[in-house]
C-alpha cells in the first residue's frame, strides 16, 4: 500500500497568491493615483515657488506671508468642507466624479501658466494663484474619496491592506521625485532661455504645465477602466477633525500610546516647520535658487524613506522606545544647526538626516502603537494618526511662514564688523527645534524601559551591534518578598498579616497576589481559574502566567520597588516552576527562560515558602475547588516536591515555615526572618509597643 503523496492540486493551493498589482484593473487605478499624488506635490513646489517669485522684490515679510498664503489655500477646503463634499461625492458615479474633477483640476492648474503668458505678472496674479489652489483643493474632496471608495472594490478583502500600502507608497514616495523633477526643471532655466523665453523665466511655470498634464493622464487612465465598480451606497468617511476628537478619547487613555502620539505629532510639525519655510529661507538665507528648493523640499523625503528603512536595522539592539525619543531629540538638534548655519550644501546634508530622524520615529511610533493598542481599536488609532499628521503637517505649513513674515529680516551685532543674519525662517527654524527637543524629551522620560542605564552607554553599544548589559542589573531600592506554596497553605493570610506589620514598622508596603493584580491580569485570572476550561494546554497555561507576570512586574512590582516600597506578593516565578513545570511535566528551563523574559530577571530579595501537606491545604477551603486545586493529589504532590527543592537549591533566599503550625506561629517565624533583610532592624518586641497584631479572617 501507497500513502498519498503531496499531489498537484495540494502543490496549487500552497502557490504564493499573485502581487495585488496583478490585477489589471487595480494597477490602472493604482497608475492614476501615482501620476496624480507626484501632480499633487509638483503643485504644492511650483505654487510656493511662483509666489516667492510674483513677491520677489516686494519685501522679506510679502514674500513670506505670500507663501503662507499658498499653504493655507491648500489647507483650508479640507478642514471646511471635508465631510461636506465626501458625503455628496458619495452621491455621484465615481468613475464620471474622478474624470470630471482630473478635467476640472487640468483646466484650473493650467489656467496659471497661461494667464502669465498672455500678461504680465501683477498682484492680480497671485490672487489668481490663491483662488486656483483652493478651487483644486475643493475639487480634490470629490476626487480622493471616490477613489477611497473604489479600491475596495477592486481588489478582494484580503489584499487591501497590500492595496493600501501601495495607495501610501505613492502618496509619500511621489514627494522626493516630484522635488526632483522640480529641481532639474529649474537647472537648465538657462539653456531653455533661447527657445521658449516666457518659459525660461520662472521652471514654476513649466513645472504646472507638467501638473496638469498628469491630471489629463489620470482622467484618461479612469475613463478607460474596464468594468468600473459601481457605487456603493453608504460609503462614508468621518470627517478629519471627527476622527481627532473621537480618537484622542481613546488613544488619551494609555500614558504610552499617548506618549507616542505626542511625540509623532512633534517630529511632523518639525517637518513642516522646515517645509513651510524652506523657500525663504533657502533663496534669501542660503542664496539659492528653485532647484535648491526642490532640493531641501525632496531631500526631507529622502532622508524619511532612508531613516524608516536603515534606522530600525542599524539600531536593532537599542530599545524601541529609547529609539523613538532619541529620534525626536536628534531632530530637534539637526533643526537647530540647520536654522543657524548659512550654507547650502550643509544645508541639504542636515535635511537629509533631519527627514531621516522623522522617518525613524514615524516608523517606531507606528510599529510600537500596533503593538500597544487592542486589536479592535488599532484601526481608529491609525485613521486617528493619519488625520492628526495631516491637521499638524497643514497647521505648520501655513503658520510658520506666516510667523517668519512677521518676525522679518533682522542682522545680530557679533562684532564691530561681524554681522549675523537672523531672518524669521531662522526664527521659525530654532523654534521647531526647541518644540521637537522638548517633545522628544517628554517621550523618553514617559516611555522609557531602561530606566537605570544610561541612555549614551547604551546607544554606544546598539551603534557598535549590541545590546548594553550591566554587569549587576541595577537593584531597585525596595525590598521584594515572595510568598510560594501549595494550596491553601496560609499565604493569603501571612502576607497580609506581614504587610500589615510591616506597615506598623513605617515601610510603604505594596501587598499583590498572582495571577490578577493589574487590569488585564483580572481577565487572564478568570479564563486560568475557570473551571470550564478544563482542555487549556500546558504551554498555553505557562505563557497566560507569565504574561500575568510581566503586566504584574512592570506595572506594579517594579515601580514600587523603584520609589523604595516593600513589595509582598502571594506567589511569584517559583509557582510556574511547581505548577507548569513539575506539576505539568514541562521542560523547567524553559519555564525559567520563559519566566526570566517576563520579568526581566527580577529575583525576590526573599521566598517565604510555607510547607503543608496537599492532604492538608487542599481541606482547608470551603469554595468549590477552581481548575487547578481540582487537579488530582499526585499533581500536587509534585508540586509541593518542586517547591521544596528550589528552596534547598537556595537556602539563603529562602525561608521554609511549617504551614500545618498555628497562625501565629508561622506569622513569628515569617517576621523574624524578614527582619534580617530590612534596613532598620526591626526590634523583637515592637509589636509589644504598637499592640498591633490583627486577626485575618477569611
Ligand atoms: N496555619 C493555619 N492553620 C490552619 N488554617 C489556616 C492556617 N493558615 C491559614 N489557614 C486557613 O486556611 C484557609 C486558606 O488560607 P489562605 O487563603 O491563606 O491560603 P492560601 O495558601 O493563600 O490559599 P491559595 O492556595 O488559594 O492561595 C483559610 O480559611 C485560612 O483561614
Ligand atoms: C502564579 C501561578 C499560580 N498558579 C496556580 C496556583 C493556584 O492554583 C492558582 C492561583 O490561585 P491562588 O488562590 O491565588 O493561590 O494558580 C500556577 O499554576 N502557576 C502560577 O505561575
Amino acid at each position: 500500500m501507497t500513502t498519498p503523496g503531496p499531489g498537484p492540486a495540494r502543490a496549487v493551493s500552497r502557490r504564493k497568491p499573485p502581487h495585488v498589482l496583478a490585477n489589471a484593473r487595480f494597477r490602472r487605478l493604482w497608475m492614476a493615483m501615482s501620476v496624480c499624488s507626484l501632480g499633487d506635490w509638483l503643485n504644492i513646489i511650483a505654487l510656493t515657488a511662483l509666489a516667492g517669485n510674483l513677491t520677489q522684490g516686494s519685501g522679506y515679510q510679502t514674500q513670506s506671508l505670500a507663501i503662507g498664503g499658498v499653504f493655507v489655500a491648500k489647507m483650508l477646503p479640507a478642514i471646511l468642507l471635508g465631510p461636506l463634499a465626501g458625503a455628496v461625492a458619495d452621491r455621484f458615479d465615481r468613475r464620471l466624479a474622478m474624470v470630471a474633477a482630473d478635467l476640472l483640476r487640468f483646466a484650473l492648474v493650467v489656467s496659471i501658466p497661461v494667464v502669465m503668458l498672455v500678461s504680465t505678472p501683477s498682484p492680480g496674479t497671485y490672487q489668481w494663484v490663491i483662488i486656483v489652489t483652493l478651487l483644486v483643493e475643493c475639487v480634490n474632496l470629490f476626487w480622493v474619496p471616490a477613489k477611497d471608495a473604489t479600491v475596495p472594490n477592486l481588489v478582494p478583502k484580503d489584499r487591501l491592506e497590500e492595496a493600501n500600502q501601495l495607495n501610501l507608497l505613492v502618496t509619500y514616495g511621489t514627494a522626493p521625485v516630484a522635488a526632483a523633477l522640480f529641481a532639474l526643471l529649474a537647472l537648465p532655466a538657462d539653456l531653455l532661455r533661447g527657445v521658449v523665453p516666457i518659459l525660461a523665466d520662472d521652471p514654476a511655470r513649466l513645472a504646472l504645465f507638467i501638473n496638469a498634464a498628469v491630471y489629463l493622464v489620470s482622467a484618461f487612465l479612469i475613463f478607460t477602466l474596464p468594468d468600473f465598480p459601481k457605487n456603493h451606497t453608504g460609503i462614508s468617511t468621518p470627517s478629519v477633525l471627527r476622527q481627532i476628537g473621537e480618537g484622542w478619547r481613546f488613544v488619551g487613555a494609555s500614558p504610552i500610546v499617548r506618549g507616542l502620539v505626542i511625540g509623532m505629532a512633534g517630529a511632523f510639525a518639525a517637518g513642516g516647520a522646515v517645509i513651510g519655510v524652506a523657500r525663504v529661507y533657502v533663496v534669501k538665507g542660503l542664496g539659492g535658487g528653485d532647484a535648491a528648493y526642490g532640493t531641501v523640499f525632496g531631500a526631507v523625503f529622502v532622508g524619511m524613506a532612508c531613516g524608516m528603512f536603515f534606522g530600525p536595522r542599524l539600531m536593532r539592539e537599542l530599545s524601541r522606545r529609547r529609539l523613538f525619543g532619541l529620534a525626536i531629540v536628534a531632530a530637534g538638534a539637526v533643526l537647530a544647526t540647520t536654522a543657524l548655519i548659512h550654507n547650502l550644501v550643509l544645508v541639504v546634508l542636515l535635511t537629509v538626516l533631519l527627514g531621516a530622524c522623522a522617518g525613524i520615529a514615524w516608523i517606531i511610533g507606528y510599529t510600537l502603537i500596533g503593538l500597544e493598542v487592542e486589536d479592535q481599536l488599532r484601526g481608529r488609532t491609525f485613521a486617528f494618526l493619519q488625520s492628526l499628521a495631516r491637521v499638524v503637517l497643514l497647521l505648520v505649513v501655513a503658520v510658520a511662514p506666516t510667523l517668519a513674515g512677521l518676525y522679518g529680516e533682522r542682522d545680530i551685532k557679533l562684532g564691530p564688523n561681524v554681522d549675523y543674519s537672523f531672518d524669521g525662517s531662522n526664527l521659525v527654524l530654532l523654534i521647531g527645534a526647541v518644540l521637537a527637543t522638548v517633545v522628544g524629551v517628554v517621550a523618553l522620560r514617559q516611555m522609557d524601559d531602561r530606566k537605570g542605564v544610561p541612555i549614551a552607554t547604551d546607544l554606544l553599544a546598539a551603534l557598535r551591534g549590541h545590546r548594553y548589559a550591566p554587569d549587576q542589573p541595577e537593584r531597585p531600592r525596595g525590598i521584594f518578598i515572595a510568598f510560594e506554596g501549595g494550596e491553601g497553605s496560609g499565604k493569603t493570610t501571612q502576607s497580609r498579616l506581614l504587610a500589615i506589620w510591616l506597615r506598623d514598622q513605617g515601610f510603604d508596603v505594596v501587598q499583590t497576589r498572582e495571577p490578577g493584580s493589574t487590569k488585564v491580569g483580572m481577565r487572564l485570572r478568570a479564563i486560568l481559574l475557570d473551571a470550564a476550561h478544563q482542555g487549556l494546554s500546558p504551554r498555553s497555561e505557562a505563557l497566560l502566567y507569565a504574561a500575568d507576570r510581566a503586566e504584574h512586574v512592570e506595572k506594579v512590582i517594579m515601580p514600587a520597588l523603584t520609589r523604595g516600597a516593600v513589595v509582598v506578593t502571594d506567589r511569584y516565578v517559583d509557582s510556574s516552576l511547581a505548577y507548569q513545570g513539575a506539576g505539568r511535566s514541562l521542560d523547567r528551563a524553559e519555564v525559567v527562560r520563559l519566566n526570566g523574559w517576563a520579568t526581566g530577571g527580577l529575583v525576590p530579595d526573599l521566598t517565604v515558602l510555607i510547607d503543608v501537606p496537599p492532604s492538608v491545604g487542599l481541606t482547608r477551603f470551603a469554595s468549590p475547588a477552581d481548575r487547578i486545586e481540582s487537579e488530582p493529589l499526585e499533581f500536587h504532590e509534585r508540586v509541593r516536591r518542586e517547591f521544596r527543592a528550589l528552596a534547598a537549591a537556595e537556602p539563603d533566599r529562602y525561608v521554609v515555615i511549617d504551614g500545618t503550625l498555628t497562625q501565629a506561629e508561622v506569622n513569628r517565624l515569617i517576621q523574624d526572618r524578614v527582619r534580617e533583610i530590612l534596613p532598620d532592624p526591626v526590634p523583637h518586641d515592637s509589636e509589644d509597643s504598637t499592640g498591633t497584631m490583627p486577626a485575618i479572617r477569611d
